[in-house]
Order: C-alpha cells, then sequence, then structure tokens
C-alpha cells in the first residue's frame, strides 16, 4: 500500500482544480439555455472561463475547498487504519500545496486548525464489499451551498405552495421549495440530491450520496426518473437563474434516493451543491494502492465554455440599466448598460451615480472581510482607514514564499450572513462598497441608501477569475482569525463586479425573489397523484 497516500493526494488535486466531465457537460447545457447576452450569460462565461483556468493552473477552482468528504470500499483484508492515517497526511499535504484551503475551524474557539484536520474533519466513511479493488471516492462541497441544504418533514405548509403532504406530490413541492429558498446564494445553477425517508440524520446521508450519481444516469426506479426529469423542467422556470441575477438556468441536475422510514417520520431532505460541484473517484490496487482507473469522466476531456473571452467586461455593452429594476425579474433582459471604472478610495458622489446593472471595475486597494472581522469591527476600530474603502467578502487560499504573500483562489463568500452586522458598519467607517455573493438584506439596503455605499455582485465559486485581478497583496491583519478569516489588504487592477443593489433603494436580490416565488406559486397544484 505503498502508493496509498500518493493516489488520495493525486484524487485531491484533481478533485478541487479539475471539475468532471459530466458536471462539465451540465454546465455547457446550462449555457446553451441561457442567453449569453444577458447577466446570467456573462456570468456563465465567467463561471466557464473559471473552470478552464483552475485546469490550466492546477488551483482551487473555488477557493472554499469545503468539508473533504470520502467514501471508500475496500475488499475483505485490507487496513482501514493505516488508509485513515494516509488520508489525512494526504490532506495535510494538499492544503500545505494550496490545493485546499485550511477549512477546519474549532466551533468553541473559532481557532482554524491549519492543516484541515481537526475533530470530525476530513469525513472518511469506510465500507467493505466484495470486489477486489479499492473505490476510493471524494466530494469538496463548499460551505456556502451546504448552507442551503434544507430538511422538510411532511405533513409541512410551504411558501407559495400550500400543503404538502405524504406522498410524491408533496415531495415534488419539498423540492421546488428547496430550489426556490437557496436563490442564488449556493452559487447556482446548482445541482440537487435529495433524500426521501430516513430518519434526519440518514435522511441527509441519502441525499448527499445522490451527489455521488454521474450527472447524465438515469434513476432506476420510475417514479424517482420521472420526478427527477420533472423537477429539472420545473426548476428551470423559476427564473432564479445563475448567481440569481434571473434567467433560464437555475439547476444543472437533480437526483433523488428512497430509503425506508418510521411510520411517524417522513422526511425529505436536500443537499445542495453549487455550480462548482467537485466530486471524484479513483479505483485503486488493494496491495500497491496505485491508481488503476479515475471513476467520473475526466474534465480534461470535455471543453467548456468559449477559449479567452473576457466576460465581465463584456457586460458593459449589455447589462441593463437602472429602471430595469423594477422587480419584474427584468434581471436577465439585455440592455445598454455602463461600465464605470473606480479607483480607491471612492467618493460619495460616484457611488450615487451608481445605478443597478452597472459593472464596476475596481482598481486600487479593497480588504477583505468576513464572519470573524464583521463581529470584530462592531465594537472595536479598524487597523487600517475604511474611508471611501471596498470590503471584500472574500476567504482566499493564500501562500507564503519567503516573506511574501500569494493569492492562489480568490472568489467571493455569502454576503448575507454579515447582514446583521454590515449596515452598522458601512455608517461607522464610512465603507462605500461591499463586494460580495448572493445579494443582502433590507437593513443593508436601507444603510446603502442613507450613508451612500453600494453592493456589487461578483460571480460566486470564479475564484481563479478574480484571484488574476490581484496583483498584490499589501498586508494582512488578524492573522489569529485564520487565513479565511483575516484581513488581507489586496491591490487589484481591473476587479469587476455587477451593481445589484444601489444607494437608491433598488435590488435586483429582492427583485428576482419576489418574482420567483410568484413562479412557484404556480406549481401549487397536484402533478402527482
Ligand atoms: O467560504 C467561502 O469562501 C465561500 C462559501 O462557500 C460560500 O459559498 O459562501
Ligand atoms: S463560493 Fe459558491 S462555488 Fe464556492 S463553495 Fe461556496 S457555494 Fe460553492
Amino acid at each position: 500500500m505503498h502508493q496509498f497516500e500518493e493516489s488520495v493526494y493525486q484524487l485531491i488535486v484533481e478533485t478541487s482544480t479539475n471539475l468532471p466531465g459530466d458536471v462539465r457537460r451540465a454546465v455547457n447545457r446550462g449555457r446553451a439555455m441561457e442567453n449569453q447576452a444577458t447577466r446570467a450569460g456573462l456570468a456563465l462565461s465567467t463561471i466557464t472561463r473559471n473552470i478552464q483556468m483552475a485546469e490550466e493552473q492546477i488551483s482551487p477552482i473555488c477557493q472554499d475547498t469545503g468539508m473533504p468528504t470520502f467514501i471508500v470500499h475496500t475488499p475483505v483484508g485490507t487496513n482501514q487504519i493505516e488508509m485513515k492515517k494516509a488520508i489525512r497526511a494526504a490532506i495535510q499535504r494538499a492544503t500545505k500545496d494550496g490545493k485546499l484551503r485550511p477549512n477546519s475551524v474549532d466551533s468553541l474557539t473559532g481557532e482554524n486548525s491549519g492543516d484541515n484536520l481537526g475533530p470530525g474533519t476530513p469525513v472518511i466513511h469506510f465500507e467493505q464489499w466484495e470486489q477486489d479493488y479499492i473505490d476510493l471516492r471524494l466530494i469538496l462541497k463548499g460551505g456556502g451551498c451546504e448552507n442551503k441544504n434544507i430538511q422538510y418533514s411532511l405533513p409541512a405548509e410551504l411558501e407559495g405552495l400550500g400543503r404538502a403532504g405524504r406522498d410524491l406530490d408533496g415531495i415534488r413541492k419539498c423540492i421546488l421549495h428547496a430550489i426556490y429558498q437557496a436563490q442564488g446564494q449556493g452559487c447556482s445553477a446548482g445541482f440537487i440530491g435529495v433524500g426521501i425517508g430516513g430518519d434526519r440524520t440518514t435522511g441527509y446521508e441519502l441525499a448527499k450520496q445522490q451527489l455521488f450519481r454521474e450527472v447524465d444516469d438515469v434513476n432506476p426506479v420510475p417514479e424517482l426518473d420521472q420526478l427527477e426529469r420533472y423537477i429539472m423542467e420545473a426548476g428551470n422556470q423559476l427564473g432564479i437563474g445563475t448567481m440569481g441575477f434571473g434567467g433560464e438556468v437555475t439547476l444543472l441536475g437533480c437526483k433523488i434516493g428512497a430509503a425506508n422510514r418510521l411510520p411517524a417520520s417522513f422526511f425529505v431532505s436536500v443537499a445542495y451543491n453549487c455550480w462548482a460541484f467537485r466530486r471524484q473517484g479513483v479505483k485503486l490496487n488493494p496491495s500497491t494502492g496505485e491508481i488503476q482507473g479515475w471513476i467520473y469522466p475526466s474534465g480534461s476531456e470535455v471543453q467548456v465554455g468559449d477559449s479567452l473571452e473576457e466576460p465581465a467586461r463584456e457586460a458593459a455593452a449589455t447589462t441593463p440599466t437602472a429602471g430595469q429594476t423594477d422587480g419584474s425579474n427584468g434581471a436577465s433582459q439585455p440592455g445598454q448598460g455602463r461600465e464605470v471604472v473606480l479607483r480607491t478610495p471612492i467618493s460619495e458622489e460616484q457611488i450615487r451615480d451608481l445605478r443597478v446593472g452597472d459593472v464596476v471595475i475596481i482598481q486600487g486597494e479593497m480588504h477583505t472581510g468576513r464572519d470573524a472581522l464583521h463581529k470584530y469591527l462592531m465594537d472595536h476600530d479598524a487597523p487600517v482607514d475604511l474611508n471611501g474603502a471596498v470590503i471584500y467578502h472574500c476567504g482566499p487560499v493564500m501562500l507564503k514564499d519567503g516573506d511574501e504573500w500569494h493569492v492562489k483562489a480568490a472568489g467571493p463568500t455569502t454576503s448575507i450572513r454579515e447582514e446583521p452586522y454590515q449596515g452598522d458598519i458601512i455608517k461607522k467607517f464610512g465603507i462605500r462598497a461591499v463586494i460580495g455573493k448572493g445579494g443582502m438584506g433590507p437593513k443593508t439596503l436601507a444603510a446603502l441608501q442613507d450613508h451612500g455605499a453600494v453592493y456589487l455582485n461578483a460571480i460566486g465559486g470564479a475564484a481563479q477569475y478574480y484571484a488574476e485581478c490581484i496583483k498584490k497583496v499589501n498586508g494582512v491583519d488578524f492573522m489569529e482569525f485564520g487565513i479565511p478569516e483575516a484581513m488581507w489588504h489586496l491591490e487589484v487592477d481591473g476587479f469587476a463586479a455587477i451593481v445589484t443593489m444601489d444607494s437608491h433603494g433598488d435590488s435586483l436580490h429582492a427583485g428576482v425573489e419576489k418574482a420567483s416565488l410568484e413562479k412557484l406559486s404556480t406549481f401549487k397544484e397536484t402533478v402527482f397523484k
């Protein structure tokens, strides 16, 4: 088994950096369905560009490399204790090499272990089987989409859909509701795994297991096959679109499994996975640990998108101006947009001039800040002057070379988590722009209006695309929060993001949410009798 650790390492690198072929095909299908000149179409172009860049640079597709979860099937007689040790060693090495972000955080102290090892991480499930090889699979599912998992206990009353009973039609309603409630926050267009039945724990497990199915497979259970097809069709009619910008493509895959339940319980558990659906697997020789073959189609065999386009910048010619942000889901309509170059620090006047739909190109310095920093800033001073500043909701992958830090991956994180703090922090420090993904709520929208600030939506998961715009790391504060949560001061050139909440009270997110709820309620009538 001397090769086993090296094989695990290769599996981790491949999973983090090269999106599998079946997932790429789904992204390509999504792209073909979307009007390329819309914001959603352009977001998809950025995504495909990012997929290519990650493969070429052997760098993480998304900076959130997730909770490494291994499913291992072993022939009788192999040593699981040794395998566990080797998996942990490979995880440590991949973290040190910048293929995984240090993602294991002590839930009580907030301390990041720094090497992705700790109580409960990584997750490793062993099962024995009668085959003569080891089947080792890995999924790297990030925190933003994990937060959008949802479990229903039937019967239930669902927003927009009314009563969901203990039958196939009730299940149908739960799944549609699950897609609706995720909006763009889990980096849509997404994939869902659904577990029907089980208990609360095994229901979620079953849902996650579905994510190990190939995107193009056919469900062997006819009722479930029919339901999967129905959900693909109906889910994409909700109009949430890529990154919640509105559009034709909300769902890229749906896989449903069923297990027996207790008479009193009827759970429908939904595991939501972002477009950056990173899972791969290898077949291993049980005596040497050598790789005999890969389980899922290789990403390198399926080309995504066109080569060398500059999607976010093209948005300037095609994004809608204000006036289309009337909550009617005009988000995905092409229109005349503006490209506005802003150099930091930014003035209030420059911000007041921006409208939902404008593309902003940032030059100068921005500061990363996410959960730990926002909480801290509520009752402490900032280590740097934030007047006119840009805050980027981002937890990057960073590597140190001598005294210098390098950015290895740096896409946005889900902004809504900062909703309790953001408005107060904008006011306290004079921040002019907040960059993140998925949008923010009414408290932040009011603060943008009152204090003259703007919310800019970057494309979630496009970690290589944005890392390329970061020219220099000017410094870092709060390293004690761990690499993802530290406050990184970054010099950027040409960092493009779209205004989705402006200082005039307009929010694209509120519009898409309203329109998709209306659409959801059109699916209220019974479909499966
Ligand atoms: O933690 C991150 O960097 C991103 C996270 O996966 C998210 O989607 O919010
Ligand atoms: S940022 Fe988006 S793409 Fe990355 S893990 Fe989170 S949900 Fe997935």
